[in-house]
């Protein structure tokens, strides 16, 4: 039976940053005593955890539970229907890339149902999925909040929205986007010593979490792409489509039609050559290369691609898989503010999924 102090919580997606925000979701059930939050369905790709009559599932081991299960998810509509039924304020968590769910956001929030999300698919997708879903959210009192769509947990959506909603005038950002980059270029071309080879990184960023499910989504540069297009929108700038900008992609011409991303992986190593020279060439004028975009929001120009940095750049001796956004604007003059941190990585992508839920739970219960 629903109670006024009750969340109900559907998760889409226990992978990596799924399986984190379980584990966080897991301990604030257990800390806070109102609202309860419970956790009323959870699906993958092709299995489910629900019942008909809204009851809670055991966040104790649930992606064991869930593993399983031999339920499949229910398809979108009918999740729109389920989670609307059960009389209870509802938030959904997206932890997928499907570019599919990010298209469902309208009717969720529609029907009253708040999302959080760390998939960058919806907010960078048309301009027009971008306005049906704050108008839906406008319309039925539903938040959407998406702090780990760009920078994972930094707080770099709420400072961009706090700038902005504070009357700041944005004139520029810039800086490295990609945990998945700045881990390749950080151990591939660090500041001193030779670094790694350009295939066997690329590996070890998928191995440890920090590449889209299928890591040419991080290579071919759309990734930053698309957190620039809601970086972008976000300050004022009506762009279409995380390719209606200029984007350089690292993807060897021959690997452009490999059927999937293990194929890809595969042959990557005969073509660690081409990065070595692009290296090669930052080498001889004493510099290093990067992977960074920039937005200038006076000229409407957004671009993606590699350059190269003086080895004293704050760009050039970032570590790990840090990010570092420069935010540009009236009030901060020539000084930027600049955020900076772990770019990528479960725990702390799960994080900002998992703040954005606070933020949700203190307008909402
Ligand atoms: N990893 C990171 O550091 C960061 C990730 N993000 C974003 O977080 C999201 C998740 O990333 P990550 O956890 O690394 O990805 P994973 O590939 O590890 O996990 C994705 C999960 O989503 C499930 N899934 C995919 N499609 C569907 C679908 N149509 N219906 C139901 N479930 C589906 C997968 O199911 P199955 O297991 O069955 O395949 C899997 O459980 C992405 O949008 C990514 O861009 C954002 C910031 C940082
Ligand atoms: N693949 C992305 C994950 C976070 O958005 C990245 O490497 O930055
Ligand atoms: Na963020």
């Amino acid at each position: 039976m629903a109670s006024a102090r009750q969340v109900n919580i559907a998760v889409i997606g226990a992978g990596g940053v799924g399986k984190c925000f379980l584990s966080q979701l897991e301990q604030l059930a257990a800390r806070r005593a109102s609202p309860k939050l419970v956790l009323t369905y959870i699906c993958s790709s092709k299995k489910a955890l629900y019942n008909t009559d809204h009851l809670a599932i055991d966040l104790d081991n649930v992606t064991s539970t869930l593993a399983a299960s031999t339920a499949a998810p229910l398809p979108l509509p009918k999740l729109v229907e389920f989670l609307s039924s059960s009389g209870s304020k509802t938030v959904l968590v997206d932890n997928t890339s499907s570019e599919d769910i990010a298209a469902a956001y309208p009717k969720f929030l529609g029907q009253g149902i708040s999302i959080v999300t760390p998939n960058k698919k919806a907010f960078s997708g048309s301009f027009k999925l971008w306005q049906d879903i704050f108008s839906a959210a406008e319309q039925s009192g539903a938040k959407v909040y998406h702090e780990s769509s760009v920078g994972a947990g930094l707080p770099v959506i709420s400072t961009l929205k706090d700038l902005v909603d504070t009357g700041d005038e944005v004139t520029k950002i810039e800086g490295v986007f990609s945990g998945t980059m700045s881990f390749l270029f950080n151990s591939f071309a660090p500041t001193s010593g030779s670094g790694g080879q350009w295939s066997a990184e690329v590996k070890k960023a998928k191995e440890l979490g920090y590449t889209e499910p299928d890591p040419r989504d991080d290579l071919n540069g759309l990734d930053v792409a698309r957190k620039l297009t809601i970086l972008a929108r976000l300050a004022g700038l009506e762009i279409e489509s995380p390719t209606s900008f200029p984007v350089q992609s690292l993807i060897p011409k021959e690997l452009e039609s490999v059927a999937s991303g293990d194929e890809f992986l595969e042959k990557l190593p005969a073509f660690d050559a081409q990065m070595e020279e692009t290296k090669a060439a930052a080498e001889k004028e004493g510099k290093v290369v990067r992977f960074v975009g920039s937005i200038d929001v006076a000229a409407k120009q957004v671009k993606v691609g590699l350059e190269k940095f003086d080895l004293a750049h704050p760009i050039a001796a970032l570590k790990g898989s840090d990010n570092i956004i420069s935010f540009y604007t009236k009030r901060y003059g020539s000084n930027p503010l600049i955020i900076q941190g772990a770019g990528a990585g479960g725990d702390v992508t799960a994080m900002g999924v998992t703040s954005d839920l606070l933020k949700v739970l203190s307008q909402i219960s």
